[in-house]
């Protein structure tokens, strides 16, 4: 049996079952809109797996199922070299949204990483604490510091509403994923003029030790 998880709820959701549907495997909600459990026609041997889209990763790892459809962030972020045990099966060509970094509008004079590293150099010394950027993409945008060779930072643990934490003054800056950009400017940031710390979009993906022959049936059959 090939166990696929799909985000239980909300736009990925919907537009999951969308890009299946039109490859001619309908997947569906069994009972309330409460019970997360489904049905799968049009394919044999697949039953339907609903999930959060952040646990997706992890039980994609642990093998507790076979395929699943998540965001690449969510992938990168809480899988250390997810190389290793999983598959990028394709893009979905939907959920797409960056993961960005900014910071207060009203900074005339921060416009991009080099005006931040120098702001938060200044920032240690006047406030005695490093300047604090919020997110739930720890790994992620550790990473892209480091490789930028940004250190004077701490991360703030995010889990939501990341972008109200500025005005509440729990943080300076903020990492986190936008797509219309509408909740920052509702909240008076600025996105720094570097490329995005990651281009994310929804994706399925498969666990690498369940690559059997009725796997590839299966995606063969998705015209993969
Ligand atoms: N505004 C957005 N536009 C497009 N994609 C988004 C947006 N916000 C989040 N996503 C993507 O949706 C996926 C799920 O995000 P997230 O974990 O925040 O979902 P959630 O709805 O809070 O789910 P849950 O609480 O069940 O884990 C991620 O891959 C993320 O990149
Ligand atoms: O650029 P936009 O189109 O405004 O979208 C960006 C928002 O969408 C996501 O939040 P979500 O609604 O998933 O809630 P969250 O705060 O719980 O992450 C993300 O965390 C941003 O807050």
């Amino acid at each position: 049996m090939i166990r696929l998880g799909v985000p239980s709820k909300g736009r990925l959701m919907e537009q999951t079952f969308d890009w299946f549907a039109d490859r001619g495997v309908r997947l569906s909600r069994s009972g309330s809109d409460r019970e997360y459990a489904g049905q799968v026609e049009g394919a044999e041997g697949v039953s339907l797996v609903l999930l959060s889209a952040g646990e997706i990763p992890r039980e994609l790892r642990a093998g507790r199922i076979e395929l699943g459809v998540t965001g690449t962030d969510l992938i990168r972020e809480k899988l250390a070299g997810w190389k290793s045990d999983i598959v990028e099966a394709v893009p979905m060509g939907f959920g797409h949204a960056d993961l960005i970094l900014a910071v207060p509008e009203c900074w005339c004079d921060c416009e991009n990483l080099d005006d931040l590293t120098s702001i938060a150099r200044d920032f240690r010394a006047v406030h005695g604490f490093r300047l604090r950027i919020a997110t739930k993409y720890h790994r992620l945008v550790r990473a892209w510091l480091a490789a930028h060779e940004v250190a004077d930072y701490q991360l703030v643990d995010s889990q939501g509403a990341t972008e109200g934490t500025v005005a509440n003054q729990t943080a300076e800056a903020i990492a986190d994923i936008t797509s219309s950009g509408a909740t920052l400017r509702a909240n008076n940031l600025k996105i720094l003029s570097e490329e995005p710390i990651l281009r994310s979009q929804a994706t399925l993906f498969a666990n690498r030790a369940a690559m059997d022959p009725n796997m590839k049936r299966f995606l063969n059959q998705l015209g993969l």
